[in-house]
């Protein structure tokens, strides 16, 4: 993302030709005549550097006490000074009252350009600084091979480059954020912020001052995260958790890219895609009063759903290997392998917190592996949340426990009755992969399931 530079002066084409320059080094300009134009551009977006040239004629505030103002507003923003020949006393004076440096004129190109970057270098480390905190933990990839996840990722590359809004359901810890990561990722803003808006997380009182920011009477600002996130994706969590007041606020920003800070007037403008997720069901919570309808249509364009990890169990083979071998990074080990019976317990599992659960408990039995025992992860290092539907299969375990006393041929059925109800589960209910896995045919698989009245089983996927 282009940092955005302000240039004022008072002689058009001193304006034009800096302008000229600084866009084909790859910045984007903005330009101001005289002092209330300056502070206006200012109000509207926060730039990342003023180009200021003291003489400015015709203008209510001269350079000095512009630059006073700015800094006033804004102690943070860069400031650089441009001079007439011969001002050296005048240049001097603003770098003490905060000017970042001072060129004078007639300059050369490549000096203004020196300055520039000299003075836009702290911003352009906090943006990088910022982007690689993102990056740090976070994924790359949706991974998961199941159709849905398939399908996702498609719609995702899709959209990408579009700019339409998306809004992704499902459950907690199923993937929506690492969705909306990727959607901006692969769209022509990822140079540009991620900004994370997690109203859940704020008191109803504090979503707006976050969102929209703060304007105080004497014009004093702080950009709030609708601002800082210009030029990119804002991605709102939660969404149904906005109060009604934010989301009227939204809305209007989603109908004319324009809103007010709290407490303020005026008119901010920002470029910003906006994709937003729910793990509540929002029919209702319109149906409840409690969410507008016609935001809902605004931010539904294209919806995306992922569905709880125990209806794409496929995908829990590839997550774990994933997270062991992100894991045993961390822990400086090499990837353990995976034991088959492990594999197929937490396959098993119905995974109420979903892929977040997945994940801790992987990085859980890694960090708790003993050193021995590093090399495989064995079903029986797995938490016994995990295990339980396994242990009453297992020698002495519940199922196992209740055949005892029971003939052989009884015996026998109840363990096939358990046995396929876990694989069958493992395989969502699909029982050519079931019959595939278990060395059967499909055909006398389903004979089987109906003699042991385990009919209900569907033939799902096929
Ligand atoms: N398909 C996936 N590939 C890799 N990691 C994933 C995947 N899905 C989820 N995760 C991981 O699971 C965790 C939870 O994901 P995420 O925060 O995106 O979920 P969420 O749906 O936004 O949940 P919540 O609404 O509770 O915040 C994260 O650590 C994320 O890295």
């Amino acid at each position: 993302m282009a940092l955005d530079v302000l240039i004022v002066d008072d002689e058009k084409d001193i304006r034009e030709l800096v302008a000229g320059v600084l866009e084909d080094e790859g910045y984007a300009p903005r330009t101001a005549a005289n002092s209330d134009e300056a502070l206006n551009a200012i109000t509207e977006r926060r730039p990342s550097l003023v180009l200021l040239d003291v003489w400015l004629q015709g203008s209510r505030l001269d350079g000095l006490d512009l630059l006073d103002e700015i800094k006033r507003r804004d102690p943070s923003l860069p400031v650089l000074v441009i001079s007439g020949h011969g001002n050296i006393d005048t240049a001097v004076a603003a770098v003490r009252r905060g000017a970042a440096d001072f060129i004078e004129k007639p300059f050369e190109a490549e000096r203004l350009l020196l300055l520039v970057a000299r003075a836009t270098e702290t911003e352009r480390l906090r943006r990088e600084n910022a982007h690689l905190k993102a990056q740090i933990g976070q994924e790359d990839e949706l991974t998961g091979q199941s159709a849905a996840i398939n399908g996702i990722r498609a719609t995702l590359k899709r959209v990408a480059p579009t700019g339409s809004r998306v809004l992704i359901s499902g459950p907690a810890g199923v993937g929506k954020e690492v969705a909306a990561r990727l959607l901006h990722n692969w769209s022509p803003r990822a140079a540009a912020p991620f900004v994370v808006v997690s109203a859940a997380r704020m008191t109803p009182e504090r979503v707006e001052e976050e969102l929209f920011g703060l304007e105080d009477a004497a014009g004093m600002t702080r950009a709030g995260l609708l601002e800082q996130a210009h030029g990119g994706t804002l991605f709102l969590d939660e969404i149904a958790d906005m109060p009604l007041t934010a989301q009227a606020k939204i809305l209007r920003v989603l109908t004319d890219q324009s809103f007010t800070r709290v407490g303020g007037q005026r008119m901010v403008k920002v470029d910003v895609r906006v994709v937003s997720a729910s793990s509540r069901n929002l029919a209702d919570e319109i149906a409840a009063g409690r969410f507008r309808e016609d935001l809902y249509y605004r931010l539904n364009v294209v919806p995306v759903h992922l569905p709880p990890l125990s209806e794409r169990r496929e995908d829990i083979p590839p997550l774990t290997m994933h997270f062991a071998t992100r894991y045993a990074a961390e822990r400086r080990v090499p990837t353990p392998a995976i034991a088959n019976e492990a594999i197929a317990a937490l396959q098993a599992y119905d995974w109420p917190g979903n892929v977040r659960q997945l994940r801790n408990i992987v990085e859980r039995t890694i960090i708790m592996a003993p050193g021995d025992r590093l090399a495989t992860i064995d079903a029986d290092m797995l938490p016994p949340e995990v295990l339980s539907d396994q242990a009453r299969l297992a020698p002495g375990g519940e199922a196992s426990r209740s055949i005892m006393g029971t003939p052989l041929r009884e015996a026998r059925e109840t363990f096939e009755r358990e046995y396929l109800r876990v694989q069958i589960r493992r395989f969502s209910g699909n029982i050519s992969r079931t019959a595939t896995f278990i060395g059967m045919e499909r055909s006398a698989l389903h004979r089987k399931l109906k003699t042991l009245g385990l009919v209900e089983a569907r033939d799902e996927g096929e």
